[in-house]
């Protein structure tokens, strides 16, 4: 049994305002945050993104990754958004992780309201034998914790993992770090893309602060009545 309370966070990919619109309306009060990212933003623009973030609180999932002043100057600009989460990829180092979070630091004043950086590790549609494909001789398991330990001593705030590591992620850097997951799906649904899943109620067993998850919600006949049952599932876990 465990006290801990694993939030949902619905992810609406997609390229029209209406349709993220619709579906942020249908779950308002069913997920605690909704996830925004590539391609609404691209699609739709910055505007649409803070318009449609006004009722819920916003996960902006950017994954900025190039050098330390050009991400930082890029978070920079994102800040009147006022997401409560941010990613970059811990791939860009150290250096570009620390400066992202001073930069975030020096944009609010009440560290409160400042949103929380967080460092995307091994991608959850990773495998073993794609990380070796882009020359990466570890485990996803190695990799993440070595990312990970790397990404918090900079200054990330949380990670963005799979299930698969939260243990072992929690062991070595204790209650600290906020761990986001995707990579979730629910017994039975497709696995699309993702390679490191699991369903919501293991992943709230393992630990997950949150889970992230987009298409068995929104490709489902009823979104509401699927993110609910995501809710019932994670309940039973913490009851
Ligand atoms: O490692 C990662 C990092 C981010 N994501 C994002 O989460 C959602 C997952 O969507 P599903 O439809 O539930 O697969 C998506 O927006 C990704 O960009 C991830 O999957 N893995």
């Amino acid at each position: 049994m465990s006290l801990h309370r694993t939030r949902l966070i619905a992810a609406l990919d997609t390229p029209s305002y209406d349709q993220a619109s619709h579906w942020a309306s249908e779950l308002e009060g069913r997920v605690d945050a909704i996830k925004l990212g590539l391609e609404f933003t691209y699609a739709c623009g910055l505007d649409a993104v803070k318009k449609l973030s006004a009722r819920q609180e916003l996960f902006l999932d950017l994954k900025l990754h190039d050098i330390p002043n050009t991400v930082a100057s890029g978070l920079k600009a994102l800040t009147p958004i006022h997401p409560a989460l941010m990613t970059i990829h811990a791939l860009g180092g150290p250096e570009m992780i620390s400066r992202s979070r001073a930069v975030l630091e020096e944009s609010f004043r009440e560290q409160a309201k400042r949103p929380r950086l967080l460092a995307v590790t091994v991608l959850t549609s990773m495998s073993e034998k794609c990380l070796a494909e882009v020359g990466i001789n570890a485990t996803p398991l190695e990799e993440v914790v070595r990312l990970g330990r790397m990404a918090i001593r900079a200054g990330a705030d949380g990670l963005v993992c799979s299930a698969h590591e939260l243990v072992a992620l929690r062991e070595a850097l204790g209650d600290g770090p906020e761990l986001i997951v995707p990579g979730i799906r629910p017994a039975g649904s497709s696995t699309d893309d993702q390679k490191r899943i699991m369903t919501p109620s293991q992943a709230a067993q393992a630990g997950a602060d949150w889970i992230v998850v987009g298409r068995p919600i929104t490709r489902a006949e009823n979104p509401a009545a699927a993110a609910q049952a995501i809710q019932d599932e994670l309940r039973a876990v913490t009851a």
